[in-house]
């Protein structure tokens, strides 16, 4: 009979404190949640003179992993350091001493969840990581669970806090990209180098678990197609604006016909898109099932509550199966063959701002190199922009391939009559 539950915190950042702020907390409810009590017992950071943002007794901090995944006591251990290898290390030491793990590491989960999982279900462990995907959002156990008997088919997330943030302040409040991110740094959302976030490649790693699982194949990180927000201007997002869209760094994960696609990249959203309205570090995810239709998930994906809730509901999880008896039994394995779909079937509309000669011809040049490739256009809008005889170009394509525009984009790059090609997004129809 399993009388109390010990836990070992490794890291007490941002999510570490705010796991420690709730297991004190909300002991009541815990105890009512799970029938017995939860406590801390050992808690690993880097530097032991450091104030915290939780109340915590100096006696539970050591700066040795050993004291926490070699400690014969703790039954439970919470990985909230970040990074790779040492993560790693950590995890499969705890697993190897028979202690379920709970993690918020989606670099690691996107990159050796597989060797992890297998590893837990070989000692009998759990490994959960809720909090990975989408903070506060509970769209792991939605995916394993809750939508277990559909076939999913589509899946957009907005599934990074910062840049989400950055990308609502600069438009709302036209404040710099850098601006932006130095709030979102010390309001906690941002990772501890801002480029993964900013590049897109916390997105893609998440897009990888959330593919993984909804289409219940191994998709691998270099699987999903990444570009970042860093390069994105205020003119971006006032062109998008006049044209009824809003800017958003959006995940896209479709299977058609057992191929599927996914990717991470700016995406000028109609401002009637489910995501469009979805502001600062908020998440949400849109998923479509065959047979429940649309769905979609909204909450905090970052910060330090919203995290630690996903945390210890993963304890709550890891506690109610030691009292019954099945940690390590909830693994399953990929029914698919992953099966990638090839540039000609990936379908698309695309957005692009081109400085172009302000020239008798430039316009009939410009429009036969879409023309000649069979791609009509949506929306244009032209104006001089200095006095020099360069004026610019913005438009809106109808649905091609992704493989058509790359031809496309070669050719304007390769005509005489485009000066710049300022910017060039993909731009979503409809849900
Ligand atoms: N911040 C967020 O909103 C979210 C974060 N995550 C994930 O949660 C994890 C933690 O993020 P966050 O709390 O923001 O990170 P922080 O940088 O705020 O905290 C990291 C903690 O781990 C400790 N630490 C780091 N490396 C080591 C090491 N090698 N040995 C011992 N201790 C170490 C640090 O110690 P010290 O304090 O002494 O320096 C610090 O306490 C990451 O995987 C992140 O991706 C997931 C969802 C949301
Ligand atoms: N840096 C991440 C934190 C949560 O995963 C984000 O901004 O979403």
């Amino acid at each position: 009979m399993v009388e109390n539950v010990s836990v070992g915190l490794l890291g007490l950042g941002t999510v570490g404190s705010g796991v420690v702020r709730m297991v004190e907390g909300h002991q009541e409810e815990l105890l009512h949640r799970v029938g017995c009590p939860v406590y801390i017992e050992k808690v690993l950071v880097q530097n032991l003179e450091k104030e915290r943002a939780c109340v915590i007794k100096p006696e539970l901090l050591t700066s040795s992993a050993e004291d926490v995944v070699n400690h014969p006591d703790i039954d439970v251990v919470i990985e909230v350091i970040g990074g790779i290898e040492q993560a790693r290390e950590y995890i499969l030491q705890a697993l190897n001493n028979k202690k379920h793990v709970i993690t918020a590491n989606k670099d690691l989960m996107a990159l050796h969840g597989a060797e992890l999982l297998s590893t837990a279900e070989k000692n009998g462990c759990d490994l959960f990581y809720e909090a990975s995907v989408a903070g506060g959002i509970p769209i792991i156990r939605t995916l394993v669970d809750g939508l277990a008997s559909d076939r999913i088919t589509k899946m957009m997330g907005i599934v990074n806090g910062t840049t989400n943030y950055i990308l609502t302040k600069m438009d709302k409040q036209n404040l710099t990209f850098e601006e932006v991110l130095k709030e979102a740094q010390e309001l906690g959302y941002a990772e501890s180098d801002p480029t993964s976030d900013v590049e897109g490649i916390d997105a893609a790693r998440k897009m990888a678990i959330l593919a993984s699982l909804g289409f219940s194949m191994n998709i691998h990180l270099d699987d999903v197609e990444v570009k970042g927000i860093s390069n994105i201007t205020s003119e971006d997002l006032e062109y998008a604006r006049q044209f009824g869209y809003s800017m958003k760094l959006i995940g896209n994960a479709r299977k058609d016909g057992g191929k599927v696609e996914v990717s991470v990249e700016p995406t000028l959203l109609p401002d009637t898109h489910p995501l469009a309205s979805v502001q600062n570090e908020n998440n949400a995810v849109y998923i479509y099932g065959e047979a429940v239709g649309e769905t979609m998930f909204f909450g905090p994906g970052a910060g330090q509550l919203p995290t630690a809730t996903s945390i210890v509901s993963d304890l709550v999880a890891v506690v109610r199966n030691m009292r019954l008896g099945v940690n390590g039994k909830s693994v399953v394995a990929p029914q698919f063959e992953k099966q990638l779909k090839q540039a000609e079937e990936i379908e698309g509309k695309y957005f692009y701002r081109l400085h172009v000669k302000d020239e008798a011809g430039t316009f009939s040049a410009l429009t036969s190199v879409f023309a000649e490739n069979q791609v009509s256009l949506e929306k244009l809008l032209q104006k001089p922009v200095d006095e020099d005889g360069v004026a610019e170009v913005v438009l809106v394509t109808h649905t091609t391939t992704k493989h058509q525009n790359e031809q496309i984009y070669q050719q304007l790059r390769d005509t005489g009559i485009v000066k710049v090609i300022k910017s060039h997004y993909r731009v979503e129809g409809g849900a």
